[in-house]
Order: structure tokens, then sequence, then C-alpha cells
């Protein structure tokens, strides 16, 4: 697997001074999370890192080479996205929405196999949702759109997967689902790395963490480094208390007097 750096990264959002300059590498079976309030910049990141978005300064590179030089096809190959929000502009069913994930593996004029249909089935099964095949994914709930865009990059079966806010619309079950079956990407060699609002959740699953800030202050590492209490009530300028459950911290917003 190609893993997916930033190289001096600094990405581009209007008006904001550059900040600290982001080094990492997602690592085969690493499981990230990028935490920060609304506004720090995380779905910036996350579409730079998917080369959409041009950086300000710095790279990204895949398996070592700048994603610029890589055609898309390539990339889309290696790389997945989630999208936070989605435009679905025109009818499409949720069977022809899962089968776009294989459009980065057909030739341009291919028409999808017995095989590839058979693996958007299997994608829709794991995200509970086979049973909606047939309708129109604009008639759907929230959440099972949700399951239906995940369900379309795991038929894409990307190495990293990128993802913006996955656990968004979705009930506590689904969450912990969709959850499941990125660590078990993770765990089969693949990487994952995600927005999320929730800090506890990712305390939960996620073995490395960024913390974003809104003025482009950064860090980085395992996620027992960066889950310390002072940072993270900078971060969300939230007052926080800490319990352990299960061995993991829980951090639970203070309420005001
Ligand atoms: N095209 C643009 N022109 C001007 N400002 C922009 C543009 N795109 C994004 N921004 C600003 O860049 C900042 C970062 O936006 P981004 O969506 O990356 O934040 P985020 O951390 O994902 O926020 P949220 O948690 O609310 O989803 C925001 O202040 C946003 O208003």
């Amino acid at each position: 697997m190609n893993p997916l750096q930033a190289r001096e990264l600094i990405i581009d959002i209007p008006g904001r001074e550059d900040g600290k300059a982001l080094n990492f590498t997602i690592e085969p079976g690493q499981m990230w999370g990028v935490l920060g309030p609304n506004g720090a910049g995380k779905t910036t990141l996350l579409h730079t890192l998917a080369g959409l978005l041009e950086p300000r300064h710095g790279s990204v590179l895949l398996g070592g080479s700048s994603l610029n030089e890589i055609k898309r096809r390539q990339i889309s190959r290696q790389l997945g996205l989630v999208f936070q929000e989605r435009q679905d502009g025109f009818p499409a069913t949720v069977m022809e929405t899962a089968l776009i994930g294989r459009h980065p593996w057909l030739s341009p004029w291919q028409m999808e196999s017995g095989d590839d249909e058979r693996f958007a089935r299997q994608a829709l099964e794991q995200l509970d949702v086979a049973h909606l095949s047939d309708r129109l994914v604009n008639t759907l709930s929230g959440g099972e759109r949700q399951r239906v865009a995940i369900a379309t990059v795991l038929t894409q079966a990307p190495d990293t997967w990128l993802l913006d806010e996955p656990t968004n619309h979705l009930d506590l079950h689904h969450q912990v689902a969709v959850l499941q079956l990125l660590t078990e990407q993770a765990r089969s060699g693949r990487s994952v790395f995600m927005c999320l609002h929730d800090l506890n959740l990712a305390a939960r699953w996620c073995d490395h963490l960024l913390l974003l800030f809104p003025n482009g202050e950064a860090c980085w590492g395992p996620a027992k480094q960066m889950l310390v209490p002072a940072a993270l009530e900078r971060l969300y300028d939230q007052e926080l208390l800490t319990v352990e459950v299960d061995g993991a911290p829980l951090f639970v917003p203070k309420k005001a007097q």
C-alpha cells in the first residue's frame, strides 16, 4: 500500500495565518481522527489530502509522489473520500450509487460486471442498506444516505479512507457499526483518516489524533499522547471533566453554574 503523507503542508484557508506546517504519514493499519472546532479547517485538510484543493504550501504525497504527478484514476484506486455534505443532483438508485465505487476499476466505456454488482451488494449489506437497493437516494433519510455513501467507498475498496464526519446522522448502533467496519479496514492493512466531532468516539476508536486549532496551530501523534484534558479544553474552548470507563478516558463538558 502507498501511504498518504503531508509534507510541510499548509492548507489554504482564506485570510488565515499559515500556522504550523503539517508533517505526518498515514501508515497502513492506522486509524486517525482529526479534531477541532467549527471552522478550524478539518474539511479543507481532508479535501487537500484528497487532491481536490491545492495546498498553500508544501505537498501531499502518495507512495512518495506528489498527488499532482499521479493520474486521477490511479489516485481514485487508492484514496476514497466520504464527503460531509452530498448533492444528489440527478436521480440514482442506491445500487447505481454503490456501483459508482467500481468506476476507478473499469475502463471508460466498460459496463459493470456481475462481480462488480456482487461487490456492491456485499457493501450495501455490510452497511445495512441492501434492502433499499432499488430506492432513489434522494428519497432516503440522512442516516440511510450516509450509510450508502460509506458503502460506495467500500465498493471502491481504496487503501486509504478519508472521511468527513462519518458518524453524522447515524444512530448509536450504526455509529458503532461504521467505526467497527473502519477498524476492520485498518486491521486488514488499509488506513483511515477521519474528521470527528465526537471527542469520545475518537478517544475510543482512533489510535492517532490530529488536533487542529482555528489559528492554524496543530499537533498530532498517538492518541494517548494527544488526549490531554488541558489541550482539549483549549481546542474546544470548553471546560471538561475526565473520567475513565473501560480503560479509556471519557470527556464530559462541564455545565456552567
Ligand atoms: N471558499 C472559501 N472562501 C472563504 N472562506 C472559506 C472558503 N472555504 C472555507 N472557508 C473557511 O475556511 C474555514 C475552514 O473551513 P472548514 O470547512 O475546513 O472547517 P471545518 O473545521 O471542517 O468546520 P466544521 O466543523 O464546521 O465542519 C472556515 O472559516 C470557512 O468559513
